[in-house]
């Protein structure tokens, strides 16, 4: 309040102190309610919000347009926290097969996040290779593809049969599909599907569970063991039933999160992920 009282007349400063103090007060009380109840173990938070397929691609549009991000920038972030969460879930320690990992690609952004994904892998000690059928001729992939290739990350020409991934990775990272696949499976991503349903390593999969429909799931499809929703899990994660799910990609402002009551859990610390369940 020092600034304000320099300069402003007697009025004017009791005019904004009755102003300022109610939303002090109860913004106080609000710290102190959630320190009580966080203290005692029975913080009530409502429930973390699953969007639809077009919410979804609303709020992309919106970090965007209106909050002026960029697409590298979020993707950066998403993928980051993508490799962070799998590190937390398969630690280095507990791989065997030198920690190789199998990134597997698709088209579109959520692909563009498995690129990161590896990259970020790759520093943390693993093993990655990449798996990208589809490429886009855009800077930004381009730029993500050398990147990798710059940290000896070998990028398979085809994919294997399903009893050498499962021989030959600790896990595959799916990253073919985000929020924005519809209908029919198109080629060449039939076959790569069906290939991923008959590994036995685990699946990771980043946004969406690739193949699912982004509401309504996929119960013939995929079955990731892992999944980590990016700014809010999608309607479809209401049918996951592998053993991670994470939150990450903690990027979205609150006004983002209160226009679509989107109830985000409160990340821990500095940490880019969270676990959901
Ligand atoms: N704002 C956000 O929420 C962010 C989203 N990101 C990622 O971006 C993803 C969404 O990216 P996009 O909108 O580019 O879309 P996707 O990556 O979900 O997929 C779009 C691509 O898939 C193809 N496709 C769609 N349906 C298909 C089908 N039935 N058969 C074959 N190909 C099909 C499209 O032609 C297009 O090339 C998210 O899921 C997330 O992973 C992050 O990169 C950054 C931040
Ligand atoms: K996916």
């Amino acid at each position: 309040m020092q600034a304000v009282l320099v300069g402003g007349t007697a009025t004017h400063v009791r005019r904004l102190l009755l102003n300022v103090r109610p939303v002090q007060r109860s913004l106080v009380q609000l710290q102190a309610a959630r320190m009580a109840s966080d203290a005692a173990g029975t913080a009530e938070e409502s429930p973390i919000k699953y969007l639809g397929q077009e919410e979804a691609q609303q709020i992309d549009q919106e970090l965007f347009n209106e909050y002026a991000y960029s697409v590298d920038q979020l993707m950066e972030l998403a993928g980051h926290s993508c490799a962070v969460a799998l590190a937390k879930s398969y630690p280095l320690t507990s791989l065997k097969k030198d920690a190789t990992v199998l990134v597997c690609c698709g088209p579109g952004n959520n692909g563009g996040d498995g690129l990161v994904c590896a990259r970020h892998l790759k520093m943390f000690g693993y093993n990655p290779s990449v798996f990208y059928p589809k490429r886009t001729d855009k800077p930004l992939y381009k730029n993500l593809t050398i990147q990798c290739e710059q940290l000896d990350i070998p990028f398979l020409s085809h994919l294997p049969k399903p009893q050498l991934l499962s021989d030959g990775f600790s896990y595959i990272v799916d990253a073919l599909f985000g929020f924005s696949f519809k209908g029919e499976v198109r080629p060449p991503f039939g076959d790569v599907l069906k290939t991923l349903k008959e590994v036995t390593v685990p699946i990771c999969s980043i946004d969406v569970p690739s193949g699912w429909d982004v509401e309504g799931g996929n119960p013939d499809g995929l079955q990731p063991e892992f999944l980590i929703s990016l700014t809010a899990p999608k309607k479809c994660a209401e049918k996951f039933a592998g053993r991670y799910h994470y939150l990450g990609g903690r990027f979205v402002p609150p006004g983002i999160i209160q226009k679509y009551e989107l109830n985000l859990p409160t990340y821990p610390g500095t940490e880019p992920c969270i676990r959901l369940h």
